[in-house]
């Protein structure tokens, strides 16, 4: 079996057969569709936007969110997932009693185990972890209007209607089948591991399986990349056996790259047509596949490069720059399923309260009201996915009465990570509206205490609203500028920086993303999260007796704001090193990348990809934090799960150590000032400043 084949993301299931491209049926993208009446019922929603006849990028763009009724994201307190929304899940029988089949779920552990559920209830249950696990929503950007799915408000999440099978969502159709998508119909009855479907369920191990694969792969990658710079005639290259996996599918013409002219000429003639798109774009990854052997003579690599790149861009509607970026994040086969992935919607998934509820009796409550439900996965024994409704899943008693919190799988991860304890104080620094906030106070067991901070006073309603609705006790609200923490308090045994971000990993919830993200934006949104990670490692109190940690988290794939932004933080901070997360799956974080190198810790970091985990795009690094004289790389491990990597010395010598320093007198100064602004604004005469907060006063004016 051919690397690529072997390397096939489990959840990615081809939509159709696998037929040649050059037929109608298998050119399901919008052109196709309007060509056949085949396409009207293809399962796969006009999605891929882009009328390619359209003359010019920016009407393109604009053409091809008209072209995409079905995926066009939900409205205002409507979440709409599409009939195939059920992806990576568990099929349940056409007719089945739905309440008895939930009540197999999560009946006690003496009845028999349902096909496609991982263990029993009662285990998931008793979760150390997970046990009083709350919370909402997916991950947000920046400004990201995302957050009415966990606002009060009523919400209306539409399912897949009540007589669709729950089930698996059928891919779109690959660009390039691989070797497995072949033999699933070749090998009748010969179904390995790898064709086993994906559940959440079955993940974990997979992803495990499949990040060791991609590890081999794009090793594999780069050795066959540098090969073929080296000489790009070398017939002799034989990476892997890339040319039977792709045999079947090669053209009976031989693909000709366009030259630069040639491009023009096209451009010219409003853009290439979506079919030649599609089948460039098997083409070149075809050639890049095997670059010494299957490019034409004299064409460079980048030649190849930038051709797909650009036709990614154009069948897919994102913005060149952004297709690039995303586009050097995998090998180039695995590339095109991201941008796949991201047209698919998430499945839907909730949390269960645990300061209200138990799962099994809120997954009871909701299959009484004809909601199709299972439990998530072993990795958290909180969450539920919702296969199809009969109920507004937003607007249910149930969920005004605080049970659940609507909330993306990815979003439980960097809480999980976390793992606040009884009784600590955690600051959770950019938290509206409060998926995560709420999840943190209820394994807390609403003691001790978490601050809930935003800098945007205006979603500190929504963050305030959600954690009464769960009834969270142990929560402040509070909004700073994440920047002035620890100046406005500090000590906290662990904190969150959920942090602002570009939104790259939820393309699927928002499409505007594609289009409206710049180089610019990168810069800036990088220098923010490095400013507000060195200021959650120092609002965290290394004399923390049972916690010490910070999470740093996105909902972004972009190496800037991750592993860069963690990099940075391991250079200024020499007192914290990264200590795994405790997740169970996830890929590692880059420990190189594009000519930069970080620290090698960083492969501690985790990355997840909708289309490895099927679910958004998210990062999750943990820090632990040490009192700063100790502030070694080998320092003593508390526990195996803090176990630290062993640190480059030559990397460390390399390291700029600087610190931007926080003393006690400044803080009281701006605490004092802090003091005096709000007597001022309860109209009360504030005390006259001490020394420390005169000289501030005058450092200000
Ligand atoms: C990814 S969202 C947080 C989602 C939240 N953690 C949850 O789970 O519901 C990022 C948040 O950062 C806030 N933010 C942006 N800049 C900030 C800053 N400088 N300090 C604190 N919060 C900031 C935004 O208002 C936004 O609510």
């Amino acid at each position: 079996m051919g690397r690529r084949a072997k390397h096939k993301q489990a959840a990615p299931e081809a939509l159709e057969p696998k037929e040649p491209y050059t037929s109608k049926k298998q050119l399901g993208k919008r052109k196709a569709e309007a060509d056949t009446q085949d396409e009207k019922s293809s399962p796969r929603p006009t999605k891929r936007a882009k009328d390619l006849s359209s003359k010019g990028k920016g009407k393109e763009i604009s053409s091809s969110s008209k072209a995409k009724p079905t995926k066009t994201k939900p409205k205002k307190n409507a979440k709409v997932v599409d009939d195939d929304g059920s992806e990576g899940w568990e099929d349940v029988e056409d007719g089945e009693d739905l309440r008895g089949h939930t009540k197999s779920l999560f009946n006690d552990s003496d009845e028999e185990e349902p096909a496609g559920f991982v263990g029993d209830l009662d285990e998931f249950d008793m979760d150390e972890d997970d046990e009083f696990i709350s919370g909402p929503a997916q991950e947000f950007d920046f400004d990201s209007d995302e957050e009415e799915e966990e606002e009060e408000e009523e919400e209306e999440v539409v399912l897949p209607s009540k007589t669709k099978k729950s089930k698996q969502a059928e891919r779109p159709k690959k660009i390039i089948p691989t070797q497995s998508d072949q033999s699933s119909s070749d090998e009748d009855g010969d179904e390995d591991e790898d064709d086993e479907r994906v559940t959440m369920a079955n993940m974990a191990a997979r992803s495990r399986k499949l990040e060791a694969q991609a590890e081999e792969d794009a090793e594999l990658d780069i050795k066959e990349a540098q090969a073929a710079a080296a000489d790009e005639e070398d017939d002799d290259i034989d990476m892997d056996d890339d040319d039977e996996d792709m045999e079947g599918d090669i053209d009976a013409e031989p693909f000709h790259l366009p030259t630069a002219a040639e491009r023009e000429e096209e451009k010219a003639a409003g853009g290439p047509d979506v079919h030649l798109v599609q089948r460039r774009m098997r083409e070149v990854a075809r050639v890049l596949a095997k670059f010494g052997k299957r490019a034409e003579k004299g064409r460079a690599r980048a030649e190849y490069i930038d051709q797909i790149v650009s036709d990614i861009a154009s069948y897919y509607g994102y913005n060149e720059f952004l297709a690039e970026k995303l586009f050097h994040l995998f090998p180039v086969n695995e590339a095109i399923e991201f941008f796949e992935a991201n047209e698919i919607p998430r499945p839907v998934t909730i949390r269960t309260n645990t300061l209200r509820t138990r799962r099994r009796d809120l997954a009871q409550a909701l299959v009484n009201r004809g909601v199709n439900l299972e439990p998530i996965g072993k990795w958290t024994n909180v969450g539920l996915q919702v296969f199809e409704s009969n109920v507004p899943i937003g607007a249910t008693p149930e969920y005004l009465a605080g049970h659940y919190m609507l909330q993306a799988a990815s979003s439980f991860l960097p809480v999980i990570a976390l793992s606040p304890q009884p009784n600590e104080r955690v600051l959770d620094m950019a938290s509206a509206p409060g998926g995560k906030t709420t999840h943190m106070a209820a394994l807390m067991q609403n003691t001790g205490v978490v601050f809930a901070n935003d800098a945007n006073k205006a979603r500190t309603k929504s963050l305030t609203a959600n954690i009464h609705r769960l009834g969270c006790k142990n929560v402040v609200v509070c909004s700073y500028d994440g920047r002035e923490f620890p100046k406005v308090m500090g000590g906290f045994d662990r904190v969150l920086l959920d942090a602002p971000c570009s939104g790259t990993g939820v393309i699927s919830k928002d499409a505007s993303v594609k289009i409206n993200k710049s180089d610019r934006d990168f810069t800036l949104l990088s220098h923010l999260q490095k400013q507000l990670i060195l200021c959650a490692i120092d609002s965290v109190t290394p004399e923390s007796k049972t916690g010490g940690y910070v999470v740093y988290s996105t909902c972004s794939v972009t190496v800037d704001e991750n592993e860069a932004v963690v990099d940075y933080a391991l250079k200024k901070r020499p007192n914290v090193k990264l200590v795994d997360t405790g997740l169970q799956f996830g890929r590692e974080g880059f420990t190189s990348y594009r000519g930069k190198n970080f620290n090698p810790s960083v492969k501690l970091t985790r990355r997840f990809y909708p289309h490895v985990h099927n679910m958004d795009g998210f990062y999750v690094a943990k820090f632990k934090v040490e009192k700063r004289s100790k502030a070694l790389p080998n320092a003593a491990k508390s526990s195996e799960a803090d176990e630290p990597v062993a640190v480059d010395p030559e990397f460390m010598e390399n390291i700029q150590v600087e610190r931007t320093g926080f003393n006690d007198e400044e803080d009281k100064a701006y605490l004092e000032e802090d003091k005096r602004k709000r007597m001022k604004a309860k109209g009360l005469r504030p005390p006259p400043r001490s020394k420390a907060a005169q000289k501030l006063a005058e450092a200000k004016a």
